[in-house]
């Protein structure tokens, strides 16, 4: 549970400071004028990164040297005090948990965890695999720590990789000794990406059938689909899950296509070029979906998100909803509300741009109001 939050030089806040109910509270603002950069230093404070991809120095206050988001926390988080901050010059993040800096900055992810729904989510349906690949990798980082072991372990080995490639394109060296120099990376790559590939393929077979009633229940009349397409893993169904089957076809797969890949100057195949396919009526929402459709099947991956996250940590996490029912007609709106109540969702931050756009459900809430980056 948020408490307090205090926000320093952070996009358009110079001082920020604010008291957070139990139940939650709403921000009400006209456009442009800070409730997304709000929610977004809020949840700086569980991915230790801005949750619209936006670079470190780019979410500093425009010519601030810094900025710092501090969070006091109740039960049941597992902490008291959450700190993160950047410094410009130094290009150095720190975080501390209850006044000790980590010297890992991994050991603070998801100290203050929560789940955005906003418009914009429709990337995760509209956009390519990439943003899929990410919202599967945050959602089980956070849920498991051997996840988060084997995607740093995967990243770091694929970049090596990656770059022992790149420099072969250009370099006399005999075709063997490239290979070889190529391929002391595939072990590591094949158990990471193994862990990798398993855990995604778990999440879906877990989830596909609630992810199927989810759409249904916003008002979807076509059968909905989550499917994990997997580049180089195992597709049997008797291993999709299996980790160590998994990291046997990834090294197969390495094996195989190292020459192609000494060519192209990178890495063909491995969890990095999977994607989490998203079908309605058998068509594919990406290209086929109209925007309705697209946003409903975001609503209810974010959904999965957050059960999946209350599931692993045993409370729910903080929901940060961010004008989500904007483009949704009424009858939409009020399906999501509901099913976002019987996730249990707990505490929320609602920012809306006008009083009447705050759903009967929330209107119970506390409100502030924000204007030029300045909460009243
Ligand atoms: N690094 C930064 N330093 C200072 N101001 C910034 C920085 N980055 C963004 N801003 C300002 O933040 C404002 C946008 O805030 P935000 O995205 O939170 O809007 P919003 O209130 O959510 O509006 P909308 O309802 O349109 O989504 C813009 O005025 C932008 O110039």
């Amino acid at each position: 549970m948020l408490a307090q939050l205090a926000v320093r030089e952070y996009r358009n806040f110079h001082s920020l400071d604010l008291e957070v109910p139990t139940g939650g509270l709403v921000v009400i603002g006209e456009n442009g004028h800070g409730k997304t950069n709000l929610l977004e230093a809020v949840a700086y404070l569980g991915l230790l990164r801005s949750f619209r991809g936006a670079r470190d120095a780019d979410v500093i206050r425009f010519g601030a040297p810094a900025f710092h988001v501090r969070a006091t926390l109740h039960a049941p988080a597992a902490w008291h005090t959450v700190s993160v901050g950047y410094e410009r010059s130094s290009k150095r993040k720190r975080a501390t948990l209850d006044g000790v800096e980590q010297p890992r900055l991994t050991s603070a992810l998801g100290a203050l965890p929560s789940v955005e729904f906003s418009p914009a989510d429709v990337a995760l349906v509209a956009s390519g695999p990439g943003e899929r690949r990410r919202y599967l990798d945050v959602m089980l980082a956070l849920s498991s720590p051997a996840y988060l072991v084997a995607l740093q372990g995967y990243r770091s080995a694929l970049l090596r990789r990656n770059a022992v490639l790149k420099a072969a394109q250009r370099s006399a060296v005999r075709a063997q000794e490239q290979e070889a120099r190529v391929s002391v990376w595939e072990p590591a790559l094949a158990e990471h990406g193994g862990v990798i590939v398993a855990a995604r393929h778990a999440f879906v077979r877990a989830q596909a059938g609630y992810y199927a009633e989810l759409c249904a229940a916003i008002g979807e009349r076509q059968e909905a689909l989550l499917r994990y397409v997997s580049v180089g893993g195992d597709t049997r169904s008797d291993a999709l899950t299996d980790p160590l089957m998994q990291q046997d076809a990834l090294t197969r797969a390495f094996t195989q296509q190292r020459s192609a890949e000494l060519r192209r100057g990178v890495t063909l195949v491995g969890p990095q070029r999977d994607d989490l396919q998203l079908t309605l009526g058998g068509r594919e929402l990406r290209t086929f979906g109209s925007a309705g459709q697209q946003r409903s099947a975001a609503i209810a991956l974010r959904l999965l998100e957050l059960i999946t996250l209350r599931d692993a940590l045993g409370y729910s996490p903080l929901l940060l909803l961010d004008d989500p029912f904007a483009e949704l007609d009424l009858g939409r709106a009020a399906r999501v509300l509901d099913l976002l109540d019987a996730a249990g969702a707990s505490q929320v931050l609602l920012a809306v741009p006008r009083e009447q756009d705050i759903p009967a459900a929330y209107t119970r809430l506390a409100r502030r109001t924000m204007r030029d980056g300045v909460l009243s």
